[in-house]
């Protein structure tokens, strides 16, 4: 495990390093994902005094683990995943990152509710860009583009895109540099449900064919039943976990939206009203 404090190197971010097979073989084994984060301040800015957001949060993933992350706006989701991500590194604590064998530095990937693709690069050169210019690339970018069914429009551009085939290419290009970590921030949020539905069962095929952690941040809850291993709740003032449960409903029933919803109400008389704040 590669880990880092607020005041040591960040981690390698989205370039990949050469892997081997031995390495792609067993991607569960290892430590996993630890965060600790003893305190994180806003500094003041103008009129606005300086802000405590998070206060002796841990967290933690095994590796290979999809961990959701919900809890009410402004509880502090995307500040943990920035932290995680070695993005903002004021804070005081600690970040352990899980590493495949035989790399030097953790390998991230992201996802963001904006796909942020280059408008004047190709959905192709969108994915090549975030890899290393290795002798597999061609190979790997379109194994992805395959996988979440781009390869048509591989060569066009991100304006002659849907909003649907965006996030695909978003999602390909998260999983391009074989990331050790995944961080997605409400990547499925402002898309109509349907839309939604078939990017979370298409992102739950790439994951199963590219087994990698996921901490994965929603609103939602009936989102995270179905794609998560674990469902970590937060609360705001002060950030704490209010309750981490493992979702134990068979992956061969997180399509039924009976057994999706049977779920969520027993979820919800197990955690009590904390989770009544979600949808
Ligand atoms: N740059 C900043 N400067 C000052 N305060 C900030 C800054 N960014 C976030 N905050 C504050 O930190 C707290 C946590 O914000 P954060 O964006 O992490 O919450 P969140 O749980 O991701 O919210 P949402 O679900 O609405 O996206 C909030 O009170 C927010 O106002």
């Amino acid at each position: 495990m590669t880990a880092y404090s607020s005041r040591h190197v960040s981690p390698h971010v989205a370039q990949p390093v050469a892997q081997s097979a031995d390495e792609t073989a067993d991607r569960s084994a290892g430590p996993g994902l630890s965060i600790e984060i003893d305190s994180k301040r806003y500094p003041p800015v103008g009129d606005a005094p300086a802000h405590v957001a998070i206060q002796g949060l841990r967290l933690t993933a095994r590796r290979g683990e999809f961990v959701a992350l919900v809890g009410p706006s402004g509880c502090g989701k995307t500040t943990t995943l920035n932290i995680a991500a070695g993005l903002d590194k004021d804070f005081e604590g600690r970040i352990g990152l899980p590493t495949a064998p035989g790399r030097s530095r953790p390998v991230l990937g992201y996802m963001f509710q904006n796909p942020r693709l280059l408008p004047w690069r190709t959905v192709y050169q969108n994915l090549a860009l975030v890899l290393d210019g290795g002798a597999d690339d061609d190979e790997r970018i379109a194994a992805l583009l395959e996988a979440v069914g781009l390869t048509a429009v591989r060569d066009q551009y991100p304006s002659r895109l849907s909003v649907g085939m965006a996030r695909r290419a978003a999602l390909a290009r998260a999983f391009v540099v074989q990331p050790d970590l995944l961080l997605m921030d409400e990547p499925f949020v402002s898309l109509d449900e349907l839309t939604a539905q078939r990017l979370r069962a298409l992102m739950l095929d790439v994951w199963h064919a590219r087994p990698t952690t996921v901490l994965f941040v929603t609103h939602n809850l009936r989102e995270a039943i179905q794609l998560a291993d674990r469902l970590v709740l937060l609360s705001a003032a002060p950030t704490r976990v209010l309750a981490d449960l493992p979702i134990d409903l068979p992956r061969s029933l997180r399509n039924d939206e009976a057994a999706v919803e049977a779920f969520r109400a027993e979820l919800l008389s197990r955690a009590g009203p904390a989770f009544r704040l979600l949808g």
